[in-house]
């Protein structure tokens, strides 16, 4: 394949008419092999993903149980603790999106007719860990979500929850190299966009909704319809279940608890600098199980001051650009505003 017309055939080569029931389960075991006809085959599983339900399970990703176990246990002790203290740490009172987010604070599908998310949530950003348990000022200027963390008063929370992020940063990390060999480009293409990356975290509780809650019209729903902002998803879900993904022929696949697996979807960013090579999929979450869930999603973007302009490889004359060309950090901001613009109390961004 030696020009990007050429290439851009071969994307839609492997792009498969018949729309997806299910998401693949991609196993992991082989990442780091340097058999190369391992790790092609492991790209390949990857593209078609990539290209054809924008969704797939990882199993054999290396979190390790315990540090899931734990960070799942303190996020439920967080969100049992009185509303008043929760509240206490708004993510009205920060600019930058960060903390506590109230059931029906935030309205993901702003077309939706109900009156918000059926979730409530705490978020957090980039800080690294310090063995001494002193915070650093992590505090950046380059974009939404890029200040400081402000922690709740609960024992251990902070160590927990960011053992958690970094183990599944590095599993993130580990997934750009395979991107780029999925789209034909050199194995180290993200790493200077993502020396910073912007790589926003939240713990999520969906209290059960009632059936009869769910008809979608005006009643509120889990996490109304949408697609990710960023570059990709990596989601642990527990079990029971609620994630719902659209396919083409817009009948909404259920994306089903699987023991021992995280989700990965591929978020805006992605699909903007494949020019829609890559699917950044509508999801949503209704909750009827009549147990409460708990997810935790974290979202990996490039460095905020990244152009998401389309990579040569995924436009040419057959295939023009689609997208206006902007950053990613205005790009995440612009849809984050959007989120909370519903509410009644206006954030101080
Ligand atoms: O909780 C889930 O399973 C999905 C959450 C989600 O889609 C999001 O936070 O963007
Ligand atoms: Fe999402």
């Amino acid at each position: 394949m030696d020009n990007a017309s050429d290439r851009c055939l071969l994307f839609a080569q492997h792009r498969s008419d018949s729309t997806f029931e299910d998401i693949p389960v991609i196993d992991f075991s082989d990442v780091d092999t340097t058999d190369s006809l391992k790790r092609r085959a492991l790209v390949d599983q990857i593209r078609d993903a990539c290209i054809n339900v924008g969704f797939f399970y990882i199993k054999n990703h290396k979190i390790p149980e315990d540090v899931i176990t734990a960070a799942v246990e303190i996020g439920k002790t967080f969100f049992a603790l009185p509303e008043a203290s929760k509240m206490d740490l708004d993510i009205r009172k920060t600019p930058n999106f960060k903390e506590y987010t109230a059931l029906l604070g935030e309205k993901t599908d702003p077309n939706g007719k109900g009156k918000g998310d059926l979730h409530e949530g705490f978020d957090l950003g980039w800080e690294e860990i310090d063995p001494n348990g002193v915070q650093k000022d992590t505090s950046r200027d380059d974009g939404a979500m890029s200040g400081s963390n402000v922690w709740p008063e609960l024992p251990g929370f902070r160590e927990i929850v960011l053992a958690y992020y970094h183990a599944t940063i590095q599993l993130g990390r580990s997934l750009f190299p395979l991107f780029a060999f999925a789209l034909d480009l050199p194995e180290n293409f993200f790493d200077d966009k993502t020396t910073k990356p912007a790589a926003i975290m939240r713990l999520l509780h969906y209290p059960s909704q009632e059936p009869a809650e769910c008809d979608m019209d005006g009643q509120p729903i889990g996490i109304g319809a949408h697609t990710d902002y960023e570059c990709f998803t990596i989601l642990w879900q527990d079990e029971i279940g609620g994630l719902q993904v659209k396919n083409n022929k817009g009948n909404w696949v259920d994306a089903v608890p699987i023991p021992a697996t995280v989700v990965v979807n591929l978020g805006d960013q992605f699909a903007r600098w494949t020019n829609d090579v890559f699917k950044s999929t509508l999801h949503r979450v209704i909750n009827k199980s009549g147990k409460e869930r708990y997810s935790i999603p974290l979202f990996f973007g490039t460095n905020y001051d990244v152009m998401l302009e389309p990579i040569p490889s995924c436009v040419s004359e057959d295939f023009p650009p689609k997208y206006e060309v902007v950053t990613a950090g205005e790009y995440v901001k612009s849809r984050l505003e959007a989120t909370y613009s519903h509410s009644s109390v206006a954030p101080t961004f």
